[in-house]
């Protein structure tokens, strides 16, 4: 479903964990490490529960404890208010779990 892209500066301005994605996409990013490797797929599969009910996918990479994420709408072509919603939900959760790398 596409929808308006956000700007860039101001869904970083509320996201103060993410970074831009150094690429030729809108996109942001996040790296979090995990105590261990179940930790980390313990926290991508509530990530993923949440992906399939809202309809909207992180593209992630994951070694061991460490998760790589790239937040976008690829639909909108940018950024959009469903990145934002995954975004803040990934922090709730790493706020407990993991920390940043
Ligand atoms: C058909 C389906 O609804 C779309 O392809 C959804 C699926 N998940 C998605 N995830 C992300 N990150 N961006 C999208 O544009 C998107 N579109």
């Amino acid at each position: 479903m596409a929808q308006t892209p956000l700007d860039l500066d101001q869904v970083l301005a509320d996201l103060p964990q993410w970074r831009a994605h150094a690429g030729d996409r809108t996109a942001i990013e996040r790296s979090l490490r995990f105590a261990d490797f179940n930790a980390a797929f313990g926290f991508m599969t509530r990530v993923a529960l949440l992906a399939e009910t809202i309809d909207h996918h992180p593209e992630w990479s994951n070694v061991y404890n460490r998760v790589d994420i790239l937040l976008t709408t690829h639909d909108a072509g940018g950024l959009t208010e469903r990145d934002v919603r995954m975004a803040r939900f990934i922090d709730d959760i790493a706020s407990s779990q993991g920390t940043q790398s």
